[in-house]
């Protein structure tokens, strides 16, 4: 049993009317400043333009507009199918809003090159963070994360991804290259049908909630936007770099997860930003990923020369932040990941013990770890995967500059830099560690000593 929600409806119905009273000479006119849009763009793109919709959806931007200030956050939409047991559960009422206009920050104006991409990348996170938190609410209302149905974390991965391709194509200038976690292999298989047609109207319910654009995806054009995705990354040219729900197993607990988009240029990282709907705003210093104040949702943001910046995902203003300047071990704590299986606990353990850390070790899932790391909040990240696994550039790449430009390093256990040009993959066989320059060249010394401990404990074997 399933839930056509009435948003679902209205999006069908328009659908409806919008292939009956479709015009291919319509010309779409009010799509943001400085881009043209038309229905040959729509087509290349995998979208359709309905004009029913557009005017239901320009005329409700109005309304949001003057209403914006009055509305609570988070926002929740009422959205994919859900579960029987997921829709006896209760719901929270949906509201509806633009996203926030956000303060102009230095990194925005003068002297940032890569303003307008900047701008493109915040929004694109922001909106994709709307839908996950819509699906993450429902999840740990509805307990789904305690069965075998990953469904629910599915339809949210894959509904990120396209909204964050959407926005990038519609708002970053220049040419359009994706690097992203998900392709659509999955969903073209038979079986998948439900879950495609759950995505379609997630994606297009959340559009039509936001009202910023005036665009229906067919499930056609849901594949096609999920493959947008496909691209190799390299050394030349500029590649936008997606990881659409990191830490899945976080978001499916309720815990930390981040949405993370960064910009490759020419082999280098220049930009990131990490949506992290459920890191405080404050810091979390101490309290092992929790936080004694109220606001909860960071955008973490920085680009190359430009240094790095935190606002709540609500439109706080920015704020400049920077790495602790902890320069004795002893007052220094770390994090890691929440899941062993990720990093290998005893080992980042036996590397806290050599450096002199007292503190026990802050686990949380995701890239809010180098947010967390670039604020403040702790003083060291370690991530040892166990031997084979291969990291990919996603899981690293916004993650990274918002600590670099925060004045931190990040680098392999071999002491070199992270290398994004090798395409989908980081060319590592170590661990990643991370802290500032004070408190580097003793982690790295430990880090080597305890990873040769290792491996004579493992060679007796
Ligand atoms: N066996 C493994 N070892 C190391 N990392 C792994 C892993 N399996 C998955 N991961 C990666 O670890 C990421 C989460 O990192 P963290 O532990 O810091 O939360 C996952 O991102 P996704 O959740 O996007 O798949 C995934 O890419
Ligand atoms: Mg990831």
């Amino acid at each position: 049993m399933y839930v056509q929600t009435p948003a679902g409806l209205l999006v069908r119905l328009i659908h409806v009317i919008g292939l009956i009273s479709w015009a291919p000479s319509c010309r779409v006119s009010f799509f943001p400043a400085g881009h043209r849009y038309n229905l040959d763009m729509a087509a290349r793109m995998g979208l359709l333009y309905h004009p029913v919709l557009l005017a239901s959806a320009s005329s409700s931007s109005r309304a949001l507009a003057l209403s914006r200030a009055r509305l609570p956050y988070p926002p929740t939409f009422h959205t994919y199918r859900r579960s029987a047991s997921a829709a006896a559960s209760p719901r929270l009422r949906p509201c509806r809003r633009l996203l926030p206009a956000r303060a102009m920050s230095s990194s925005e104006t003068a002297g940032n090159p890569y303003a307008a991409e900047l701008a493109a990348a915040k929004k694109a996170v922001t909106l994709a963070a709307r839908l996950c938190q819509a699906v993450q609410q429902d999840i740990v209302y509805s307990g789904v994360q305690s069965k075998a149905d990953k469904s629910p974390v599915t339809v949210a991965d894959y509904g990120s991804q396209i909204l964050v391709s959407l926005v990038l194509k519609m708002e970053a200038p220049g040419s359009f290259s994706l690097v992203a976690e998900e392709d659509s292999e999955e969903l073209r298989k038979d079986g998948a049908e439900e879950i495609l047609e759950n995505i379609t109207d997630l994606v297009n319910e959340t559009i039509v909630d936001d009202g910023s654009y005036s665009i229906y995806f067919s499930k056609e054009g849901i594949l096609s936007a999920i493959d947008d995705g496909k691209s190799e990354g390299g050394p030349s040219g500029r590649h936008w770099v997606l990881d659409p729900i990191d830490g899945t197993k976080g978001f499916l607990r309720g815990d930390q997860y981040a949405i993370a988009l960064a910009l490759l240029d020419e082999g280098k990282i220049v930009l990131g930003v990490l949506a992290c709907p459920n890191l405080p705003l404050s810091s979390i210093s101490n309290l092992n990923g929790s936080s004694s104040g109220d606001q909860v949702g960071a955008l973490f943001s920085a680009t190359i020369g430009c240094g790095t910046e935190v606002e709540s995902l609500d439109s706080s203003p920015p704020q400049k932040i920077s790495v602790c300047s902890i320069d004795d071990p002893v007052d220094a704590s770390f994090f890691e990941s929440y899941e062993s299986a990720h990093s290998m606990h005893d080992l980042t353990s036996s590397i806290a013990k050599k450096l002199g850390v007292q503190a026990p070790p802050v686990r949380i899932d995701s890239q809010a770890k180098y947010g967390a790391l670039a604020r403040g909040d702790g003083a060291i990240y370690l991530r040892f995967p166990h031997k084979g696994y291969r990291e990919k550039i996603w899981d690293h790449a916004a993650g990274s500059i918002v600590l670099t430009e925060a004045g931190g390093i990040v680098i392999d256990a071999s002491g070199n830099d992270l290398d994004f040009s090798k395409g989908r993959f980081l060319d590592l066989d170590t661990g990643i560690i991370a802290t500032n320059k004070h408190l580097m060249p003793s982690l790295l010394k430990a880090v080597q000593e305890a990873i040769k401990e290792q491996n004579q404990a493992a060679s007796l074997l």
